[in-house]
């Protein structure tokens, strides 16, 4: 087997890269640094950083799906302020035993994500390290238009969901719990030892998130006042949008699109994140955590909400969950709630 050892820094780099660039791209890898147009004199920045066993587990996830992930969360986050994703950064750091074939697809998987929006890897660092470490950088632009940012939303907008929630916490919950692993089957042998249809959806949602791009040029024409996109939870990232505009924003339940319900008996002691339930049935099943608590809570799906001004006439894309009013803080029906997603040093 061919290790990323035996490429070495350069050899790897060089497999790498050379793909074809986008226009955007005036420099690409090879340099110091990338020079990347910018029509309008502005670049929008984001970076965020995926660790082995954190954010992902080499059993649980192909390279090729590690690599989507990393381009997609990138990328929303690119997407949530109202931009267009031009070119991505790429830190990568491997044990140099791990196969060349590996780190190969990881990059294919970060390429192809990117491609979906226009965009190409204009450069990125290569280190060895004890576990695989992703850093991934998306620049943007604004087309000359002001930035949806998190701090615009006023007292009686409506709160609006565009992509699914819940989806890849309930993947989670089922690769977490073994729920697929029963059987003995490896994770992608585990659909459905309960007939479970759902499973393979679930898993596919945690592994390789599909963030709806098209809602940021959406969101923006549509005028939104503030937007995100959910990365950590609803709740949780609602809360940002709260305290950076000075208001309170109340979720109507009802009206969350909840994902399929998980087999299971009935119960909320899981919180997504957690490998571990407080209840489970007699015959050691987990409950199954409610799906509405998965969807308020779970991240990882990276929908984007928005806040619109009242009286938008949403087109059906967006599903309306709740209201913005005068005061602070995230409620469910009037109700402060208990958890509001994943916190790195709390989850
Ligand atoms: N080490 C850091 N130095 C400077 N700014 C940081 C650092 N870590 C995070 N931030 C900033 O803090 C904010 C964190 O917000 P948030 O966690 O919602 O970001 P996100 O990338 O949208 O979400 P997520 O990280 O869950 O994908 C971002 O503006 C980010 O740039
Ligand atoms: C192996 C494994 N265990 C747990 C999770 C769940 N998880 C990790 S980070 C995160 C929030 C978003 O990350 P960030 O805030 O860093 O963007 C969530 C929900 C996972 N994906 N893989
Ligand atoms: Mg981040
Ligand atoms: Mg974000
Ligand atoms: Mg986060």
């Amino acid at each position: 087997m061919e290790s990323i050892g035996d490429l070495g820094e350069f050899g790897l780099i060089r497999r790498a890269t050379g793909r074809a660039l986008t226009p955007d791209v005036l420099l690409g890898p090879g340099d110091d640094a990338a020079v990347i147009a910018a029509p309008d004199g502005r670049v929008v920045a984001t970076t965020d950083v995926l660790i082995e066993g954190r954010h992902f587990r080499l059993d649980w996830s192909s390279p090729y799906d590690i690599g989507r992930k990393a381009a997609a969360q990138n990328l929303a986050d690119v997407v949530a302020m109202g931009a267009r994703p031009t070119a991505l950064l790429v830190g990568f750091g491997a044990p140099p035993t791990t196969s060349a074939e590996w780190a190969l697809r990881l990059n294919d998987g970060i390429a192809d994500e990117a491609a979906l929006v226009g965009a190409s890897v204009a450069g990125g660092d290569t280190v060895s390290s004890p576990t695989v470490t992703i850093a991934v950088t998306a620049l943007g632009d604004l087309g000359g238009a002001p930035p949806i940012t998190r701090s615009g939303a006023r007292p009686g907008d409506l709160v609006a969901v565009r992509g699914r929630l819940g989806w890849a916490a309930s993947g989670l919950h089922l690769l977490e719990h073994a729920l697929l692993g029963r059987s003995g089957a490896g994770p992608d042998g585990l659909d459905g030892p309960d007939g479970f249809g759902g499973a393979a959806a679930f898993l596919a949602a945690h592994r390789r998130p599909e963030p709806p791009y098209a809602a940021g040029a959406e969101a923006r024409a549509l005028g939104a006042t503030a937007m995100l996109d959910v990365s950590d939870g609803l709740l949780q990232d609602l809360g940002h949008i709260a305290d950076l505009s000075g208001v309170a924003i109340d979720i109507s339940a009802a009206s969350v699109p909840l994902p399929p319900r998980l087999p299971g008996e009935k119960g909320t002691a899981t919180r997504p994140g957690e490998g571990k339930t407080s209840s489970e049935s007699a015959a050691g099943v987990p409950a199954a955590p409610d799906p509405l608590q998965l969807a308020l809570t779970g991240g990882e799906d990276h929908a984007f909400a928005a806040t619109f001004p009242a009286g938008t006439a949403l087109p059906a894309t967006w599903t309306v969950v709740g209201r913005v009013a005068e005061g602070s803080g995230v409620t469910v029906d009037g109700a402060v709630p208990s958890v509001r997603g994943w916190d790195h040093f709390r989850s």
